[in-house]
């Protein structure tokens, strides 16, 4: 047995990273705090059904991105999405359709994440809280005192405020994690037992405490009933409204809801809350991924790229690339 690759995190980002390496012969033993996989593409189960409170859907720019969701595709874990899309603008809904494909996982966003961790070996509800390296191997320490190793290299694929400690044993990249600004989002998913009276199955807004808004009937594969939105509040509304309690927040982006959609919107009978604290970089980087191959520590994840899921997939791509190409280098060595 090879003594395997910890990677921190089961995001999009770590499983990327988990999957090349896999492909290329490695082991990786995998790690999440959750008590699931997906992080930020995770979907919340509900009486509603499956509802998706983070990623919404994806876009494909980059080559090597759009081949892979071509095979998520194949494998029916991921189908196009075409809403009826429009734009809110100073109070005023429009229609505004665009040429642009969009991804979404199928039933539900953390489908993609799921079927890529397959059987890959992995400990939930697992905090990582230090990654040190002995005389020749890597460990790791969690929250509950324990201790995990050895592994031939780690890759932590957290957030950046996550990943600055955990980056510790290299401080060139954990400052350069810690000087990332990641903004929260706020997202209330309403159901209503009889469908809204509105065209409207996604829109972007502006001028307005959310800046997005789903009907989560409209993406393929979801239960039919009842009817579902997703709102996301604004970066700016969220950061005002941090510690605002759940109900608070409900009653806020209702409102808001109400006043933007132009029909009726009756009580909801199911009302979820969730507070995504490291939701987006504020800005793109173009790191790729972050290294100290002669340690054998890496870093990846959206923030590291685009702030999106293609980013975060890149990412976790970029890492696996340069872990190979170090191993290659040492091996000629
Ligand atoms: C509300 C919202 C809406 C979004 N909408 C879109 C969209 O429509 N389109 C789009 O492309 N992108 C969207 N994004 C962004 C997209 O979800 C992310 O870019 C992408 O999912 C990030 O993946 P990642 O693997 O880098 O990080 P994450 O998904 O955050 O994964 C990191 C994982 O690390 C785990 N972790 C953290 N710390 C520790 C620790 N100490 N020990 C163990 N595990 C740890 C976490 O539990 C998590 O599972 C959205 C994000 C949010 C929050
Ligand atoms: N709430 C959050 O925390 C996060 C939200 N994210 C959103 O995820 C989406 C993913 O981005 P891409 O993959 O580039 O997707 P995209 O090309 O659909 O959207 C990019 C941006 O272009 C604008 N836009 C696109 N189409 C339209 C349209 N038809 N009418 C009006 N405006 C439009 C809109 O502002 C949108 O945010 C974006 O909307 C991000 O804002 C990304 C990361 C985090």
């Amino acid at each position: 047995m090879s003594i395997p690759i910890a990677i921190i995190g089961t995001g999009i980002a770590g499983l990327s990273a988990a999957q090349a390496l896999v492909e290329a012969g490695l082991d990786v033993q995998l790690f999440d705090k959750s008590r699931g996989s997906g992080g930020r593409m995770a979907s919340k189960r509900s009486e509603s059904g499956s509802l998706d409170l983070g990623a919404q859907y994806f876009t494909a720019r980059d080559r090597r991105f759009a081949e892979a969701v071509q095979q998520w595709r194949a494998r029916g874990w991921a189908a196009e999405w075409t809403p009826a899309l429009y734009h809110a603008r100073e109070g005023r809904l429009s229609p505004s359709p665009d040429e642009q494909v969009r991804w979404v996982g199928t039933p539900r966003m953390s489908s993609i994440t799921r079927a890529m961790l397959g059987a890959l070996p992995v400990q939930f509800s697992c905090r990582i809280t230090e990654v040190f390296r002995g005389d020749q191997h890597w460990h790791l320490q969690d929250a509950d005192g324990n201790s995990h190793g050895p592994f031939s290299h780690a890759i932590v694929a957290t957030p950046a405020p996550q990943a600055t400690n955990l980056l510790a044993a290299a401080p060139k990249l954990a400052s350069v994690a810690a000087s990332v600004t990641m903004e929260p989002t706020w997202s209330v998913a309403l159901s209503f037992a009889e469908p809204l009276d509105t065209p409207v199955e996604g829109c972007f807004a502006q001028d307005s405490p959310l800046d997005w808004l789903a009907r989560t009937q409209s993406k393929p594969g979801r239960a039919p009933s009842p009817d579902s939105w997703v709102l996301h509040a604004s970066s700016e509304w969220s950061r005002h409204n941090l510690d605002l309690s759940k109900e608070c927040v409900i009653e806020a982006l209702h409102g808001a809801f109400a006043e933007m959609i132009g029909c009726a919107v009756p009580p909801p009978v199911e009302s979820i809350a969730h507070r995504w604290l490291y939701a987006r970089p504020a800005t793109a980087h173009q790191w790729g991924a972050l290294s100290d191959g002669d340690l054998g520590l890496y870093a990846c994840g959206d923030w590291c790229s685009s702030g999106r899921v293609e980013g975060a997939w890149l990412s976790g791509q970029e890492t696996a690339k340069r872990l190979q190409a170090h191993i290659a280098n040492h091996a000629w060595n």
